[in-house]
């Protein structure tokens, strides 16, 4: 496949079942007419992409509270535990209201789509049909997503916002058995025990079985905070360590993915790397509530699977752009702390968003990067559209310019259309 530099062309595309296209061979725009041959396609049917125009692969928000988006930008004064008690729960308490969740679960999945989230790994709330709302809307916007119905029975501070062990228990089981008879071809559901610090050890026990039974993703917080760790010691006495708390509850498994982790031990993330699990670098949430600074090159180099989370609300803004940026960021900022240290480069950093996503999710196998028998989730980027935020000053900028060019200074004005599973989704269809 050639980006850009006005050649061709979007890898071929072969039709894989009524509604997913995956990749079926990659060739160079020169062969197009033996390509067409061979693969029985009209040369002319070939998209040309413009002078500044590229394919990207669709980037993965590994962690992000669709219920928490209608404050996004608003109320980061306060740290975690605060935070939660002050804005968040109040606001999810909010989902029993379907209108309500549906008004604002449309406004996420356009808002990230649009902004070339091909892949979201989505906390919902407690309540079972906002959450399987959320998993229709998706559907039917034609994201790919994770999605989780939060369980929680533990929250002194705002009591009306939590569940039993058993409602927890059964409604998970309600929501996976609805989710899963629906059918739809790019959204599963996850089990979402919130973090150890609002379920009980019974509940966690029972989330792992459910999981291990069904063969099904995990997530969870764990390690954001130095004042959560101190609580979940507390609370857990008898365990080795944060993650030694999931672990023994069945919840760390090679579909499990972790948000933050920043204050993680080496013992820890060995564990993670035992198990297969994954960590979510959430930068923007991590500095929005002075939680801490994760060392990514650190989980990098424990070969732990990590992927990048916008983490909203925790987060302001729902950009994976975004993410890119503030996780270059916090790379930076620890350099200035310690110069030896080895800063991440931007195409790592592009990998993170792209296929260190999808392999932290386990769903590599269908996306994250343009390979034969994968899925097609891309972004067609244009770096010059008239009216966008980057001005090309220097003419016959290459792909790799025009890459870093567009993860620094670009937005949604300039991912021209959005693919996923080759179907394209981004400009919306207006129903009416
Ligand atoms: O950033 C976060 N957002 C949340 O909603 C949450 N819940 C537990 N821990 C959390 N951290
Ligand atoms: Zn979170």
């Amino acid at each position: 496949m050639v980006l850009g530099k006005g050649l061709s062309t979007a890898p071929g595309l072969k039709d894989n079942s009524w509604l997913e296209y995956s990749i079926a061979f990659i060739g160079s725009g020169q062969e197009v007419d033996s390509l067409s041959q061979k693969w029985g396609f009209e040369a002319l049917a070939v998209t040309q992409l413009g002078q500044y125009e590229f394919f990207m692969p669709g980037m993965v928000d590994t962690h992000i509270h669709a219920s928490q988006y209608s404050y996004a930008g608003t109320a980061l004064d306060l740290p975690l535990l605060q935070w939660l008690n002050t804005y968040t729960f109040p606001v999810e308490a909010c989902y029993k209201d379907l209108e309500f969740a549906r008004n604002v679960y449309t406004h996420v999945v356009k808002r990230t789509l649009r902004n070339g989230t091909t892949t979201a790994c989505y906390f919902a709330t407690i309540h079972t049909d906002a959450s399987l709302l959320l998993g229709q809307i998706a559907n039917d916007f034609g994201q790919r997503a994770l999605v989780g119905k939060v369980c929680m029975d533990t929250n002194n501070f705002v009591p009306h916002y939590r569940e039993t062990p058993d409602e927890s228990h059964d409604e998970t089981n309600r929501f996976i058995s609805e989710m899963l008879k629906k059918k739809y071809p790019l959204v599963m559901p996850v089990v979402t025990p919130r973090f150890a610090l609002s379920c009980s050890a019974a509940l966690l026990g029972h989330l792992g079985e459910i999981a291990k039974n069904n063969h099904l993703h995990i997530q969870s917080h764990i390690s954001e905070t130095k004042e959560e760790v101190k609580l979940v010691k507390e609370l857990f006495p008898d365990y080795d360590s944060y993650t030694d708390v999931y672990h023994k509850h069945n919840l760390l498994t090679d579909k499990t993915v972790m948000a933050h982790g920043c204050h993680l031990t080496d013992e820890e993330l060995k564990l993670f790397r035992e198990k297969g699990a994954s960590v979510a670098h959430c930068p923007n949430s991590n500095i929005s509530l002075c939680s801490g600074m994760l060392d990514a090159r650190r989980v990098l180099n424990h070969k732990v699977k990590l992927g990048l989370g916008t983490d909203v609300a925790g987060g302001y803004s729902p950009s994976m752009l975004d993410a890119v940026r503030r996780t270059l960021d916090t790379s930076k900022a620890l350099t200035i702390q310690d110069p030896q240290y080895q800063t991440l480069t931007f195409e790592e950093v592009f990998r993170l968003a792209t296929l260190g996503g999808s392999q932290a999710l386990s769903l590599d196998e269908h996306t994250g990067n343009f390979q034969v028998g994968k899925d097609f989730d891309a972004l067609r980027v244009n770096t010059a559209i008239a009216g966008g935020p980057i001005d090309l000053i220097n003419h016959g900028e290459g792909p790799k310019v025009l890459l870093e060019k567009f993860l620094n200074l670009g937005d949604d004005r300039n991912i021209a259309e959005v693919y996923v599973a080759g179907k394209r989704v981004v400009p919306f269809v207006e129903t009416t």
